[in-house]
């Protein structure tokens, strides 16, 4: 298993934001996490990253525990955040080879480059960040995702703003990304989850209440939408 979580959880104050989940997710697989504002998915994804410290659980990406491994987790882990922060005032290239520089990767420029064309940056390569429509920032920000080859790869709302042509091309790209590497990705598009997705984790204020493949869904509900499992598990 890439990804194996036991017990995690995460308290504001009173509030239980993540409430004790555990689940796991294969190599070669596109897991979605689904779930209704505020369920718990972005602060969910913050802990498998290792940014954000759990109450208590654990979670391991290939056998690193998040807290106790980070360095580990940092070199094996490729993680695009709900609204990327990104260094507006580089150019794309600046950018892309201060990341490569950062994970000390051998053929950091030929990396930029490859990346750059995987993405589908080529023309708007010589640009500065901050002059950037939001589908090529994100284009930017999955860039910077996968430049040192991670194993798994963390997409928060990935496709969150694209026009209908972006979103074409970043989900065959990310479809592509999941062959070899475990993904793990959250949205609200339930097209994208039929598109893109072998299995499903909904989660509906901060606990699972799905766990499966959409195949497996729709038979156990007896429904042929995935937007109306969604509601009827959520609402
Ligand atoms: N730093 C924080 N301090 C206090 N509460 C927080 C903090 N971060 C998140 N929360 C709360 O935790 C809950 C889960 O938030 P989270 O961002 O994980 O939800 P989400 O499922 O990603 O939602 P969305 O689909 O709207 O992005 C929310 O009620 C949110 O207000």
């Amino acid at each position: 298993m890439s990804i194996q979580v036991k017990g995690l959880a995460k308290h504001y104050g009173q509030q239980k934001a993540v409430d004790e989940i555990s689940f796991e997710a294969k190599p070669g697989k596109i897991l979605g996490f689904l779930g209704p504002n505020g369920a718990g998915k972005s602060t969910t994804m913050k802990m498998l990253t290792g940014y954000l410290k759990p109450t208590s659980g654990t979670a391991k990406l290939c056998g690193f525990d998040t807290q106790m491994d980070s360095l580990e987790v940092r070199r094996i882990m490729g993680y695009l955040p709900e609204n990327t922060p990104l260094y507006t005032d580089m150019y794309v290239q600046e950018f892309l080879l201060f990341v490569a520089n950062t994970y000390q990767l051998k053929d950091a420029a030929l990396r930029v480059k490859e990346t750059i064309e995987k993405v589908g940056l080529d023309p708007e390569q010589h640009k500065k960040i901050s002059m950037l429509s939001k589908g090529y920032r994100q284009r930017v920000g999955l860039a910077q995702a996968i430049i040192h080859q991670p194993k798994v790869l963390i997409l928060d709302e990935p496709t969150s703003g694209l026009d209908p042509n972006q979103l074409t091309d970043i989900r065959e790209l990310i479809k592509n990304l999941g062959k070899d590497k475990t993904v793990i990705l959250s949205t609200h598009i339930m097209q994208e989850v039929e598109a893109l997705c072998d299995e499903v984790i909904i989660i509906n204020k901060g606990k699972i209440v799905a766990n499966a493949t959409i195949t497996e869904l729709k038979n156990e509900h007896q429904m042929t939408s995935l937007e109306d499992i969604f509601r009827k598990l959520t609402s």
